[in-house]
């Protein structure tokens, strides 16, 4: 039995002539969280949405708690409930003609087969620190840290085992990435969740995660305990991304 979770073992995945990720193994074990660092274009999110099943693989597998999950059929409705991705820009996730209370109300009777009280989905919003005026606002009656909440709200109201967060504050104003961020760590230690945290931030990264796999070009390149790999990182890649950042600390110390 594998250690992981959820698991990608030899991912190749394409687009048309573009071999976007070459090869790749990596897992996240219960309760962890995994950063999956790289710049623009080295696969990352093509491997974060592979890992949910929402992008098809050229080769390889993904397996989620001991079970291949095949690569041309629909997942089962209950692994897909227990894989939850969260993207960068939450405007685009939410219907904008729909409440957020009804939002998050509708993903939670995906799982249980009836919408919550108002009572109980005025609890959830409490959860990601959003008031029960919420419920009854549009998305564009909220700001984009707000909106982010809601879409935590609405992927932890299925009661997933696995979150795939992709940049999850890219798109946000920097005065509430940390919020958000510290929001995350939070959840993720109350509900024993996994998370696949996506980034091009190693600061953020190193910030989130317990462990890091470095992506370059398509490739892992690396992979390792977080603050090890900062430490003495082994690839010349992994150093480069570590320059780039002016003080590691300064990201950490906001984020704590
Ligand atoms: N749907 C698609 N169709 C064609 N090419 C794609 C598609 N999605 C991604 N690519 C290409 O695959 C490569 C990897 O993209 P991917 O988005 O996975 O990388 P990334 O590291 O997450 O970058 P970014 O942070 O910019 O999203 C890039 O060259 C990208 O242009």
């Amino acid at each position: 039995m594998s250690e992981y979770l959820l698991e990608a073992r030899d991912v190749h995945i394409t687009y048309g002539a573009k071999h976007a990720v070459r090869g790749v193994s990596l897992g996240v074990r219960p309760g962890e969280t995994l950063g999956v660092v790289g710049e623009s274009g080295s696969g990352k999110s093509s491997l974060g949405r592979a890992m949910v099943g929402l992008e098809r693989l050229h080769a390889g597998e993904i397996v989620y708690d001991g079970t291949p999950l095949s690569p041309k059929l629909r997942l089962p409705r209950a692994v897909r409930l227990d894989l939850q991705m969260v993207f960068q820009d939450p405007a685009s996730a939410l219907n904008p003609r729909r409440k957020l209370g009804r939002a998050v109300a509708e993903a939670a009777a995906a799982r249980t087969g009836k919408l919550p009280a108002r009572d109980e989905l005025a609890a959830l919003f409490a959860h990601v620190g959003l008031d029960a005026s919420f419920l009854d606002r549009y998305p564009s009656q909220a700001s984009g840290g707000q909106l982010q909440r809601v879409v935590l709200a609405r992927a932890l109201a299925v009661r997933p085992k696995v979150l795939v967060a992709d940049e999850p504050v890219s798109a946000l104003d920097v005065s509430v990435q940390a919020q958000v961020l510290n929001l995350l760590c939070d959840l993720r230690a109350e509900l024993d969740l996994s998370i696949v945290f996506v980034s091009h931030d190693i600061a953020v990264v190193r910030h989130m995660a317990d462990r890091v796999a470095v992506m370059y070009q398509g490739e892992l390149v690396e992979s390792g305990d977080a603050e090890e790999l900062v430490a003495n990182p082994r690839h010349e890649y992994t150093r480069a991304l570590l320059e780039a950042v002016p003080d590691p600390d300064v990201v950490g110390a906001l984020a704590s």
